[in-house]
């Protein structure tokens, strides 16, 4: 579903709460009709603002921990444990303060793993790792993703897919390794866009006044290659996290945003 939808907040910390407390309910659903949840994380303050908020949610332990399964979206190639990765964020602002599966958490492979510094055997693997658990009814060799969540760059950069490189132009293979990321660390494991579009939901964080002019350009008909944010949307719903400053630039009936 292409059309996106926009939610904006009053600030980063509202939106970041109000995305938990959404973030919840879709979970606590999706247990509730599949028997499972399968939910991927992104890297960055905004990725990280949520999953701390939803450690401190009022409703954090209506989730079943035990049959959540986690994924990611993109990863800072470097040692297990090093600071800077996405997973040992995650970890600290959420994951080692719940009890989930171990089984269940699929982090990307880190640069002192069984791959070495060979970051696209890494990034192959976790290929691999997702295909096998697709299943018959999913499409294509990834799981369903319920969400798939993803903060957005002031170069409209998600996960580490950024404009004009070649992870954006992938088209068959589902994750990626990058080279020379424009953020740093410049080696980086991602998902590319076909496997971003399996997810039935994709929703993008965006809040900060740093976000507001790749809020439009992603939302104003911008290319994927030029503006990968604008490639990134789910097979039922797309949906925009936004706060008033990042919202701040949108022409009024381009999208009216529903203010929340
Ligand atoms: O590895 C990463 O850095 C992230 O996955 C990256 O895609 C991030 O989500 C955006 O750069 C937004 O980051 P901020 O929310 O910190 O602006």
């Amino acid at each position: 579903m292409r059309a996106p939808q926009l939610v904006v907040h009053h600030d980063k910390e509202l939106m970041a709460q109000a995305a938990a407390a959404r973030l919840i309910t879709k979970v606590v659903d999706a247990q509730t009709s599949r028997g499972s949840a399968s939910v991927v994380l992104t890297g960055g303050r905004n990725g990280n603002g949520l999953l701390a908020a939803l450690a401190s949610a009022p409703a954090r332990d209506a989730i079943d921990w035990s049959r959540l399964d986690l994924w990611w979206g993109d990863e800072r190639f470097l040692p297990a444990g090093d600071p800077e990765r996405n997973h040992t964020q995650a970890c600290e602002a959420l994951l080692d303060a719940v009890p989930l599966d171990p089984a269940r958490v699929h982090p990307m492979p880190a640069s002192d793993g069984r791959f070495g510094a060979d970051v696209d055997a890494a990034a192959a693997a976790y290929a691999a790792e997702l295909a096998a658990a697709a299943g018959p009814e999913d499409h294509g060799p990834v799981p369903a993703f319920d969400v798939l969540m993803l903060g957005v760059g002031p170069d409209t950069h998600v996960a580490s897919l950024f404009p004009e490189l070649p992870a954006v132009r992938e088209t068959d293979r589902t994750v990626v390794g990058v080279h020379g990321a424009p953020k740093p660390p410049p080696t980086r494991i991602t998902l590319t866009l076909p496997a971003i579009r399996a997810a039935r939901e994709v929703w993008l964080l965006a809040a900060g006044e740093d976000k507001a002019k790749a809020a439009v350009v992603a939302l104003s008909g911008a290319g994927e290659i030029q503006a990968p944010a604008a490639g990134a949307y789910g097979r039922r719903r797309t949906l925009w996290l936004l706060d008033d400053a990042a919202a701040s630039q949108l022409p009024r009936d381009l999208y009216p945003p529903a203010s929340a």
